[in-house]
């Protein structure tokens, strides 16, 4: 049962590329007065989204090992009872799952799971849709199951698509999860104070779509087709090279990476380059620098569906200075 004490928890979750990490910045920086821990769940093994987000001050927590909704949660659950032994409070908790996450899992962890139960409270899940991909998400498992959960959908990257693409999505929406507070947003535009501590989640709802929820152990299969793949390499890459590769991957690949991200050591460059794309969007920038005594390292992890591995081994060899 929840007590005046427990520590309030938002699930922020969301298919891949949808904004989750676009929002968790946003929501950060909005909320700087408090003390937030960041758990933050990879699918594939890298590290690369800690690089993505900008916050400095919260404690940021990874679990790359595997995905939050199967096999880490015991990770999870050593995470939290582990910040509740801290001797400095922390106010909140934000946990920003895979794309490929079912939230049920962790859901089913924070009421199930007495020790858990006791400290922690579930304030709201958070479900990012990708305005513009989701049509073509929809046909995945997941998606499905975000949205199903969720007590605020929060629909982005409306800069992408028409208003009556937004009529049609909306009810769409609706008929998935007619209990689900909408929201519009673009770069995940939304004041945190519109979306958090609003303690709008709602168990009975919840036991609506999943009777079981409190009884069984949830087993997800990931769907097979979709993969990820993540490299590695110490060598410097030439810009040039890379930019011509991605432009062949965005436009031949580009239907099924439903996402890709990296870190790049580019030659003759200070700064890393920081990548990342969704279908056939994708954008780099320059990141912070590399200092001096950190080893240089690129790091790009793919994820979509019928990905070859070796086709994409190639042309990451390619790119090599
Ligand atoms: N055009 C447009 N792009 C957006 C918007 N929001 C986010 N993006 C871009 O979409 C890409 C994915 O955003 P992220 O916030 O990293 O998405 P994510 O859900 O955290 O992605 P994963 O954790 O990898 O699944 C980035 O390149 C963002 O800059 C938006 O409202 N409009």
């Amino acid at each position: 049962m929840s007590t005046e004490q427990t520590i309030p928890v938002t699930i922020l979750t969301g298919f891949l590329g949808a904004g989750k990490t676009t929002l968790l910045n946003h929501l950060l920086k909005g909320m700087s007065d408090q003390k937030i821990a960041v758990i933050i769940n990879e699918f594939g093994d890298t590290s690369i989204d800690s690089h993505l987000v900008v916050s400095t001050k919260e404690e940021i927590i990874e679990i790359n090992s595997g995905c939050i909704c199967c096999n880490v949660r015991g990770d999870l659950i050593n995470i939290l009872s582990n910040l509740i032994k801290q001797e400095e409070n922390i106010d909140r908790i934000v946990i920003e799952t895979t794309g490929m996450a079912n939230p049920a899992p962790i859901i089913q962890t924070f009421l199930m799971d007495e020790q858990t139960a006791m400290a922690f409270e579930i304030d709201s899940v958070i479900t990012m849709v990708d305005a513009k991909h989701i049509w073509q998400h929809l046909k995945e498992e997941e998606p499905g199951q975000q949205i199903a959960f969720a007590d605020v959908l929060l629909l982005n990257k409306m800069d992408l698509i028409t208003e009556n693409e937004k009529k049609e999505l909306e009810q769409q929406l609706i008929n998935m999860n007619p209990h689900a507070k909408q929201v519009y947003t673009t770069y995940a535009n939304i004041d945190s104070r519109d979306l958090i501590g609003k303690r709008s989640f709602d168990l009975d709802n919840i036991l609506n779509i999943d009777p079981n929820l409190l009884v069984e152990t949830h087993h997800h299969h990931h769907n097979d087709q979709i993969t990820s793949f993540v490299f590695r390499e110490d060598r410097p890459l030439d810009l040039d090279k890379v930019n011509h590769w991605f432009a062949y991957l965005v436009q031949f690949k580009g239907e099924h990476l439903y996402r890709y991200k990296g870190v790049l050591y580019i030659k003759q460059l200070e700064k890393r380059v920081v990548f990342q794309g969704v279908h056939m969007l994708f954008a780099g920038t320059e990141g912070v620098a590399w200092a001096n005594d950190e080893k240089r390292q690129s790091e790009i992890v793919f994820i979509g569906k019928e990905l070859n591995y070796r086709e994409l081994a190639k042309g990451f060899q390619y790119c090599l200075a």
